[in-house]
């Protein structure tokens, strides 16, 4: 049963095709990190408001410099002092303070020396009319879009609506996510081992995988090689969508293709050009995304990165869901590639990118010391020391 591989743009290109965005809720802003915007966030308001000190000192007219000035009054954050500023007068005035009605220049206190109500400038003083000053609007006018819909809701993104007048933003509802190890091999971590057992290692990598994006882990746990078993687990699934690991390959054990279809699943493509991963199965069970891993470690967390994470930004209405690359200098000659664009563990050092000698994919030391991947195309020819390659960082 000799499919041809799937190039991973198309496959990334299907697996988007099979499932829609979350619905849209509004959620308040200090608990909308790390989702994206579902409309664009308009201000609902000028920042700043008004002309504004940008230091402690004091207000004045600089048509007035070099002084003297008398000093009638204070203007402080929350306080402004609303009475007009005459030629000759001056008002005490505090960072972010309004500039009292009159004046236009702030004069540092350290170049300022006040006897009573009597000022004299005592040192350079402003440069020029507006010194000190944040003019109204100066970082964004009512009306202007502050953050565009699609667009990742960092912390400044925030602090950002939350200064434009927004308490609640628009954003897609958290991805449910059911995450299900396969393997009658594998035993939860920790607990003891007999003959023949291994520590179940993939959840506890994609859980952390997934630890910065808006998910509801749904975790199913660890699912013995056994149809029936396999069958009632996928029929009971209720998430938008459904992570397998292992039981995806063409073994005797590998059960999870068959049970999936049992339950009434269209499988869309098996199996893509990608090392390592090869062996990753999409689909659909209901409206549920199915996406199945391989079991090798190294191959699950691969996929995860370059297949999972993307979904998940694009059910969650990510207008840019893809990993973003780099380009990085090899510190070590490499072969040509085979047909499969080949994901390497590799470490930066002195500067430089080395792929790990071996890169088998059951062997989670060398992905734990990878700080990226180095990405060499399907066919690549042979690439030298100090030539750029593309690499995808890890966290
Ligand atoms: N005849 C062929 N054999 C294999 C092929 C092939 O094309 N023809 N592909 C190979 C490739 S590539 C991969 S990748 C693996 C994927 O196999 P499965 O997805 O069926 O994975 P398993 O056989 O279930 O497990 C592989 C390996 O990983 C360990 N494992 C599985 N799950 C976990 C887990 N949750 N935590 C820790 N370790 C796990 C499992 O014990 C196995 O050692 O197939 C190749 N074979
Ligand atoms: O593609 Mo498999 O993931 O090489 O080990």
């Amino acid at each position: 049963m000799n499919q041809p591989l799937l190039p991973i743009d198309e496959a990334m290109a299907r697996l988007f095709a099979l499932g829609d965005s979350t619905p849209v809720e509004t959620v308040s802003v200090r608990t909308a990190a790390g989702r994206w915007a579902a409309a664009d966030v308009v201000a609902l308001r000028t920042q700043p408001v008004c002309d504004l000190s940008a230091m402690d000192g004091y207000a004045i007219r600089f048509d007035d410099m070099p002084g003297p000035w008398t000093v009638t009054g204070e203007s402080a954050a929350g306080h402004p002092f609303s009475a007009s500023v005459g030629s000759g007068e001056a008002v005490r005035i505090f960072t972010g303070a309004a500039l009292p009605p009159g004046t236009d220049t702030v004069l540092v206190q350290e170049e300022a020396a006040r006897d009573g109500d009597r000022l004299l400038l005592d040192g350079e003083g402003p440069a020029h009319r507006g010194r000190n000053v944040r003019k109204r609007g100066l970082d964004f006018h009512e009306g202007e879009t502050l953050i565009a819909a699609g667009e990742r809701l960092t912390p400044a993104r925030l602090a950002l609506a939350a200064v434009g007048g927004h308490g609640v933003v628009p954003v897609h509802r958290q991805v449910r996510v059911a995450i299900a190890a396969t393997g009658d091999e594998l035993v939860p971590p920790g607990e003891p081992l007999s003959s023949g057992q291994l520590p179940e290692s993939n959840g506890t990598m994609l859980i952390a995988l997934l630890g910065d994006l808006p998910v509801e882990i749904r975790d199913l746990g660890i699912l013995p090689d056994r149809r029936d078993a396999l069958e009632a687990a996928f029929a009971a699934v209720d998430a938008d969508i459904l992570v397998t690991t292992g039981g995806a390959s063409v073994g005797d054990h590998d059960l999870v293709r068959p049970a999936l279809e049992a339950c009434g699943a269209v499988i869309d493509f098996w199996k893509i050009a990608l090392r390592p991963g090869k062996p990753m199965m999409a689909g659909t069970l209901g409206r549920t995304v199915l996406l199945g891993l391989p079991g090798n470690p190294v191959s699950a967390f691969a996929t995860a990165t370059l297949f999972l994470r993307p979904l998940i930004a694009a059910l969650s209405g990510a207008s840019d869901p893809m990993p973003r690359t780099q380009w990085a200098v090899l510190g070590e000659d490499l072969p040509a590639n085979g047909p499969r664009t080949d994901y390497m563990r590799a470490a930066t050092i002195d500067g430089r990118v080395r792929a790990a000698a071996i890169q088998d994919s059951s062997m989670l030391r060398t992905l734990a010391r990878a700080d990226c991947l180095i990405i060499r195309a399907a066919q690549a020819p042979a690439a030298s020391a100090g030539e750029s390659v593309e690499i995808l960082p890890l966290a």
